[in-house]
């Protein structure tokens, strides 16, 4: 039987013929699998420069390029025959010696290039890798055919523009030693193109080669993997090395930490990784996301990804506040009470004035939940004892016994009315949990927690109660915990390092955006200052090196002389985009207010145009090809109402307004292709010049 693997253009070719020609198609690569007699046969190319390369016809006039090594089949892509033809005779394929995966290129475009390289080298004596020799260059997996060509070398440009044609293995550490760079660096930088660790690497093995390029090749053994393949998106089969190789690696020895910027694949990653744990089988799953509206999405996806449902009802997804609730409503057998905003909003203002208006009913919140929740302090004794990181303004033994005693007001009050806050039921949650650790393990009382493995996406934004929650849900044990997120994103006031709550994760990092496109990329680190930011990691987390695959359009930033006008060209923009063809799916408008909100929905339902509009805060987790943010302006964003004034505690001010450029940041960075942000009078501080 021959074992076919294909390569990501396969699917992405086959969508794109004519229905009939793609049904063909499909039934021949279906009967290759299963060798029947009327199945495609390879058809050797004449004047290929790799005599392994064949074709297969798939239907009248289409054929796939395959290279082939004994029954082993790696399928790059279906083209008209006249295409496939050349295709397969312009390429070479090779195994790299150094790190052991599978590798094309572009040996024609190639030797095109020579001759003008050959007059750059004449004209000069300087060689851009002079410092290296061959035997160095062989060592980190240059191509030995390859070498006479890298010797031609003069300049930077020169090997910028041999990048589209080498495979990115060979491209990667020619162009750290380009800069300068030492081989050790070179190596370091091919670490991020490793899947698997390569082993003894034996370059006539093409079917290892393939299993350790996961983003090139998938081993089809079946007819049915072939339609899960071909009938889910990309991202269900083929995986960036490094998002491979921390989704699939086989067992963490205790929680692990990965963060990376905007659209970088945490999120997917977070979905393999919960997958591999439930096909592993070790124990129940629960996959944490922000929202309950991203739970869904987050559902569906992994539905996708999973076709075996006793794999897929391991996993269980929801946010914390869920978990919590669920909890303390079993514990107590009755669904818990929660206060509505308005309700407690009248109670700190109450507590305000105990404290005799020397606190406002901002700090005093603050107060509550990021040092008393935070560190599940209970009596006054612990307040008074306790450290107050991240708060600036010293409060003396007094001041303390003050602000405990306004608080405890609220909680009084909160408690005589039977109500909790979502902070309070996680604290309680994991109180419980801390109770019952030992029954909920225990074979006659199964329970529902603790689970055997944790995956938390968008971490950035949890709260110190929300994590002892989750820690007290899982077992301290290999594979525990697996948390991905974003500080430079973080939308909630909750900087918090996990070593702090006793969590001591691995920390890894993803650095390249496949989603926003590198303007508005660059235009948004710009916007969110570009520099570093705190939590999750101990120290600080830097942008440096986060960049995207593609270029794009730069954000289109309008202004308007009025709020009127305004909508009235946020309606003409949509409109636009729809014409286009966008679908309105795709396209999401956002703004900092509710009360924005509304007036954007009524401007484009005026003009009868009918897509989704949330605050920024709803963006959170989602993409969309197009963005339009709206009352981007001053006062506005960052929102005045949410920062601390600066003399009542200035450390404060600047988290709030750090806090309020991350979520605009957020919103920006949901944009996979295009983003607009408009204002009317003066524009918000946060847009870059
Ligand atoms: N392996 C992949 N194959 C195909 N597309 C990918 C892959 N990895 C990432 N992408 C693209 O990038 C998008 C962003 O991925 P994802 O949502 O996982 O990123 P993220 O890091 O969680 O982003 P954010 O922090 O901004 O929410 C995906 O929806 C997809 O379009």
């Amino acid at each position: 039987m021959p074992r076919l693997a294909i390569a990501p253009e396969v699917p992405r070719d086959l969508d794109a013929l004519a229905r009939p020609v793609r049904r063909d198609a499909v039934i021949a690569m279906r009967r290759f699998l299963q060798n029947t007699t009327s199945a495609p046969h390879p058809e050797r190319v004449r004047n290929t420069r790799d005599p392994r390369v064949a074709t297969l016809r798939l239907a009248d006039q289409y054929r796939a390029v395959v290279v082939r090594q004994k029954d082993v089949f790696w399928m790059l892509g279906v083209l008209p025959d006249s295409e496939a033809w050349s295709y397969a005779q312009r390429h070479r394929f090779a195994v790299n010696t150094a790190i052991g995966v599978a590798e094309i290129w572009n040996a024609e475009a190639l030797e095109r290039v020579e001759p003008a390289l050959r007059r750059s080298a004449d004209s000069t004596g300087w060689r851009l890798f002079a410092h290296v020799s061959d035997a160095e260059l062989l060592g980190l997996g240059i191509d030995a055919r390859l070498i006479p060509l890298v010797r031609l070398i003069t300049t930077d440009a020169n090997l910028d523009a041999l990048e589209p044609l080498l495979p990115e293995t060979q491209f990667t550490p020619l162009s750290v030693l380009g800069q300068g760079g030492t081989v050790a660096e070179a190596w370091r930088a091919l670490d991020s193109h490793v899947a698997v660790p390569a082993g003894e690497v034996d370059v006539t093995d093409l079917s290892t080669a393939l299993e350790r390029t996961p983003d090139r090749a998938a081993f089809v053994p079946d007819p049915s993997v072939l339609d899960q393949i071909l009938n889910t998106p990309h991202w269900c089969t083929f995986l960036y090395p490094t998002q491979h190789r921390l989704a699939h690696r086989h067992g963490y020895e205790g929680p692990v930490l990965v963060t990376g910027g905007a659209g970088t694949g945490k999120t997917l990653v977070a979905l393999h990784r919960a997958a591999h744990l439930a096909r592993a089988g070790t124990g129940r799953v629960l996959l944490v996301t922000f929202s309950q509206g991203v739970a869904a999405d987050a559902s569906a996806k992994l539905d996708l990804l999973i076709d075996d449902e006793d794999v897929r009802g391991r996993i269980e997804v929801g946010n914390v506040e869920r978990l919590a609730h669920r909890i303390v409503a079993e514990a107590e057998g009755r669904p818990p009470l929660l206060v509505g905003g308005p309700g407690l909003a009248t109670l700190w203002q109450e507590a305000s004035e105990i404290s005799g208006d020397l606190h406002s009913p901002a700090f005093l919140l603050r107060e509550w939940e990021q040092v008393i929740l935070a560190q599940n302090l209970c009596t006054a004794q612990e307040y008074l004892a306790a450290k107050r990181p991240g708060r600036s303004v010293e409060l003396d033994y007094e001041d303390r016994t003050a602000v405990w005693k306004a608080i405890e007001h609220v909680t009084g009050r909160l408690r005589a009315s039977g109500r909790r806050t979502l902070l309070q039921l996680a604290s309680e949650a994991s109180t419980l949990l801390g109770r019952t650790t030992g029954d909920l393990l225990g074979d006659d009382a199964p329970g529902r927690e603790p689970y055997r493995h944790i995956v938390v996406d968008e971490a950035q934004d949890l709260h110190p109660a929300q994590w002892r929650l989750l820690r007290a849900a899982v077992p301290p044990s290999p594979d525990d915990l697996f948390i991905v997120g974003d500080p430079h994103q973080r939308v909630f006031d909750t900087r918090v390092p996990l070593s702090t709550l006793g969590i001591t994760a691995e920390p890894h990092r993803l650095t390249i955006s496949h989603r926003v496109p590198q303007e508005i990329l660059s235009w948004g680190v710009r916007l969110r200052g570009g520099g570093p930011a705190d939590g999750l990691v101990d120290g600080i987390t830097e942008l440096v090196g986060f960049r995207a695959t593609h270029p794009g359009t730069r954000p289109a930033v309008r202004e308007y002389t009025s709020r009127e006008t305004e909508m009235t060209g946020l309606a003409g923009q949509v409109r636009g985009w729809l014409d286009e063809g966008v679908p309105a799916e795709e396209i999401a408008v956002a703004a900092r207010t509710g009360e924005l909100v509304k007036e954007a929905k009524a401007a484009l339902a005026t003009a009868e145009v009918r897509v989704r509009v949330s605050t920024f805060h709803g963006l959170k987790g989602l993409e969309f090809r197009r963005v339009a943010l709206v009352g981007v302006a001053d006062g506005i964003v960052p929102s005045a109402d949410t920062l601390t004034p600066a003399a009542e505690d200035p450390t404060a001010r600047a988290h709030d307004l750090q806090r309020e450029r991350g979520l605009l940041y957020m919103a920006c960075m949901r944009a996979a292709e295009r983003l607009y942000v408009s204002y009317s009078g003066r524009a918000s501080p946060f847009l870059p010049p």
